[in-house]
């Protein structure tokens, strides 16, 4: 079986969730399943080899490819938080929700500059979260190395929003 094919077959569809009229992608059941974490982990890789020196995670089901896929890579991992968890110097975009709006953050300075770094999330619905995640990485000073995502859902924004940048999704539907 292909990651694809994996990502299908433990993949959920909630209907009215968290909102009205929000059907809700849910890829929890990809993350339990070890074959297709492991599928999927594996596909970054290939995808992506070569071509990135560290792996950002968007809050809050990124770090959990991210996390994976810079152990698996032996590459440094950067989180990029949700408002107001982050100590220190922090950086902050603001951004829309398909189910509401949010505030990202990152902590610049942890990687040398102009850093190849691939910004990995679970799924791509207007892109709001991962063209915030981008605009934070290069005002630290790094580059966007490119977007993995393991579902993109094809009817909404967020391959336009991100229009130049290498965008992987394992599925798209
Ligand atoms: O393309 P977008 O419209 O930005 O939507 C995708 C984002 O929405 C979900 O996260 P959410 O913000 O719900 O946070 P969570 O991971 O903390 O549940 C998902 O994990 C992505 O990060
Ligand atoms: N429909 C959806 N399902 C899962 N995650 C999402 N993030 C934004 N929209 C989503």
């Amino acid at each position: 079986m292909t990651a694809a094919d994996l990502v299908l077959a433990h993949s959920v569809t909630i209907p009215d969730f968290p909102k009205p009229g929000i059907l809700f992608r849910d890829l929890t059941p990809v993350f339990s399943n070890a074959d297709a974490f492991h599928a999927v982990i594996d596909e970054f890789a290939q995808h992506f080899a070569g071509q990135f020196d560290a792996v950002a995670g968007v809050e809050a089901r990124g770090f959990l490819l991210s996390s994976a896929l810079a152990y698996a890579t032996h590459t440094p991992l950067i989180a990029v938080r949700k408002a107001g968890k982050l100590p220190g110097e922090v950086i902050r975009e603001d951004y829309q929700l398909e189910y509401g709006t949010a505030s990202l953050e990152l902590r610049p300075g942890q990687l040398p500059a102009g850093s190849r770094v691939l910004i990995l999330d679970d799924v791509l619905a207007t892109g709001g979260s991962c063209n915030a995640s981008a605009r934070l990485i290069e005002r630290a000073g790094y580059t966007v190395a490119g977007f993995g995502l393991v579902l993109e859902l094809a009817g909404m924004t967020g391959r336009e929003r991100l229009a130049g940048y290498p965008l992987h999704a394992i599925m798209s539907e």
